[in-house]
């Protein structure tokens, strides 16, 4: 009798599960569900307006993902709950939000439900960056080794930075919170009835160490008295290594999902790092490319090396054994989505219906008949600001070259490139300091959906791409972390790297650069080097000063 795990991906837009054979890897179904609320960047359901840069979710809708997905998956599979042996769950993050001592988040309760505060702060939540500053400026007043582990700077992205945003905007939801737990954690917490956090999160997002712990109270005093106790008084001091068993299905769990109570589940872990095994890799100087949304760079290593710029590395943070190094691009995919929903004439869009065609599709069977250089554009991808290396949120998005000639193809192209300079960066900033970049892979909605980006990412980064077996590469990462949850004793592993070698797998496409066209984007990289240390670095802020006076406007 077949043993199967089911993975759940929670991304920015949609949660999606896969039923996979445990011994084989083979994914039996797949199910997509779309969160009702989406990302609530300019309003709260009940209409009330959000400032710039605030980025919310509804945590209704990582329920109803749940109770949508899993029981899908079982009915398309034909699969007895019985065999399923174990559940694992990924999240973005840091996607965080404010909870009662039962779990019960505040902006449930109806007295908050007004209370932009009370909502999950989504991964892409940017209103922070005062308090991230100073996070940051502290650490390095008071020479805060732990600093350097995370690249010299601290990202708004983060678990101190949004709690500090509520304490300091809404005591009250800070008063009234009991907890402040990832939503990896939390979604856990309610399949299994019991509050657990992972190292994972812990360790990128919430600045812990494996042997230091987290930050001093004699840091957060310094930051704001009121902090001195944050860690006891709102998060969880005790944090599980990946692949532990969170605990089992609870009984009204498992009436909602059709699962079987007392299913092994994982703890949480984040939609990146849980991509790794899915694509096989068990060793140092491989980097993946999670590319989505945004995209995640993970890369493995023997050492431990202080990287500027990057996310952090954390020892294990990945798979055990290894320092786990994380940078990223905090707008990829949502760039080309901006485009597609702001830049493209109806004209574009009427003819891609005729084509059947998707518009970005559309727009990529136009642009793949151009050569590099070709369009005369250059842009720098900071729509979403800058995550890696510049760590700057405030930076904003450039196109220079533009004509009276110039295509909404074209322009498309120009973004698409920008993405893949800015990877190139991350990778050259990698290999200075001392931790190699042998090869590449890639996974996440765009390597799975795009050879013309793919093959433009290969030359830009003169590297051969590797991409992932699977369409849904985390969701297939979470059901191998199911599978070692669940044990070997139950049918599954004890060791995630022989899931891996059991359950991961990759495509037999290889994209190999194009040598002409990768010499026309050395030049071009030259260019684009020469704007991301202008505008990023300080030679000229306009960025920031552009920022300011919008900001001025909400007041
Ligand atoms: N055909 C396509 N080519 C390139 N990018 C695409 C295409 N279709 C969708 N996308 C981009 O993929 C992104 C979503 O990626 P995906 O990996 O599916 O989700 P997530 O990042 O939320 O996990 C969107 O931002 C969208 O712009
Ligand atoms: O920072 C992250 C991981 O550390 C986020 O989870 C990520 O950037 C959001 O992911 P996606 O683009 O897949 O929605």
């Amino acid at each position: 009798m077949g043993k199967y795990t089911i993975g759940i991906d929670y991304g920015t837009l949609s949660g999606r599960a896969v039923l996979v054979d445990v011994a084989t890897g083979e994914e039996i179904a797949s199910s997509e569900f779309a969160y009702p609320h989406a990302v609530m960047d300019e309003a709260l359901p009940s209409g009330k307006k959000l400032g710039v840069d605030w980025a919310l979710q509804h945590p209704q809708d990582y329920l109803d993902v749940l109770y949508c997905v899993v029981p899908d998956v079982l009915k398309q599979g034909g699969v007895a709950a019985g065999d399923v042996i174990g559940v694992g769950v990924d999240f973005t993050s840091c996607t965080v939000l404010p909870v009662k001592r039962d779990g019960t988040p505040l902006c449930f309760l109806p007295e908050y439900a007004d209370e932009p505060n009370a909502y999950v702060k989504l991964w892409k939540h940017h209103a922070a960056q005062d308090k991230a500053n100073r996070i940051t400026e502290t650490a390095e007043k008071r020479g805060e080794k732990w600093l350097a582990r995370y690249g010299g700077k601290i990202s708004s992205e983060w678990v101190f930075a949004k709690i500090w945003q509520i304490l300091d905007e809404s005591p009250e939801i800070y008063a009234a919170m009991d907890r402040f737990i990832e939503a990896a954690d939390w979604i856990v917490w309610q399949m299994t009835g019991k509050e657990t956090r992972n190292s994972c999160t812990a360790g990128y997002k919430a600045l812990w160490h494996k042997q230091e712990g987290y930050p001093s109270r004699e840091y957060f005093a310094a930051l704001d008295p009121r902090l001195e106790n944050v860690v006891e008084e709102k998060l969880g001091t005790e944090i599980l290594p990946l692949g532990s068993r969170a605990g089992g299905i609870t009984p009204e769990i498992a009436e909602k999902t059709g699962l079987t109570a007392g299913t092994a589940v994982a703890v949480g872990n984040v939609d990146a790092h849980v991509c790794v095994p899915a694509v096989k890799i068990s060793g140092a100087g491989k980097m993946l490319a999670i590319m989505g949304t945004s995209t995640c760079h993970m890369l493995l290593s023997e050492k431990e090396r202080e990287v500027p710029g990057v996310c952090g590395y954390v020892e294990d943070g990945i798979l055990p054994g290894f320092y786990g190094y994380e940078a990223g691009q905090s707008c990829v995919g949502d760039h080309f989505a901006w485009f597609v929903e702001n830049c493209v004439p109806a004209s574009y869009k009427e003819e891609a219906e005729k084509e059947g065609l998707p518009v970005q599709v559309y727009l990529q069977k136009l642009a793949e008949r151009q050569k590099a250089g070709e369009s005369g554009l250059l842009a720098l991808d900071w729509w979403n600001g800058n995550r890696s290396i510049l760590v700057d949120v405030d930076l904003t998005g450039v196109m220079l070259g533009m004509t009276l000639q110039t295509k909404p193809e074209e322009m498309y192209r120009a973004l698409v490139e920008a993405t893949a300079f800015g990877t190139r960066t991350i990778i050259e900033n990698f290999e200075k300091h001392g931790v190699p970049v042998d090869e590449f892979y890639a996974a996440g909605g765009i390597a799975e959906k795009s050879p013309f980006m793919m093959q433009i990412y290969s030359d830009i980064i003169k590297k051969p791409i590797r991409i992932s077996g699977s369409k849904q590469g985390p969701a297939l990462g979470a059901a191998i972390f199911g599978a070692v949850a669940a044990g070997s004793a139950a049918g599954g592993y004890d060791s995630v790297f022989e899931a891996a070698e059991r359950m991961g797998k990759l495509k037999d496409t290889l994209y190999v650069p194009n040598e002409e066209e990768a010499k026309t984007y050395d030049a071009l990289y030259a260019e684009y080097k020469k704007l991301h240390d202008y505008f990023g670095q300080g030679g000229n802020d306009v960025m920031k000063t552009l920022k300011r006076i919008k900001k001025a406007h909400e007041r």
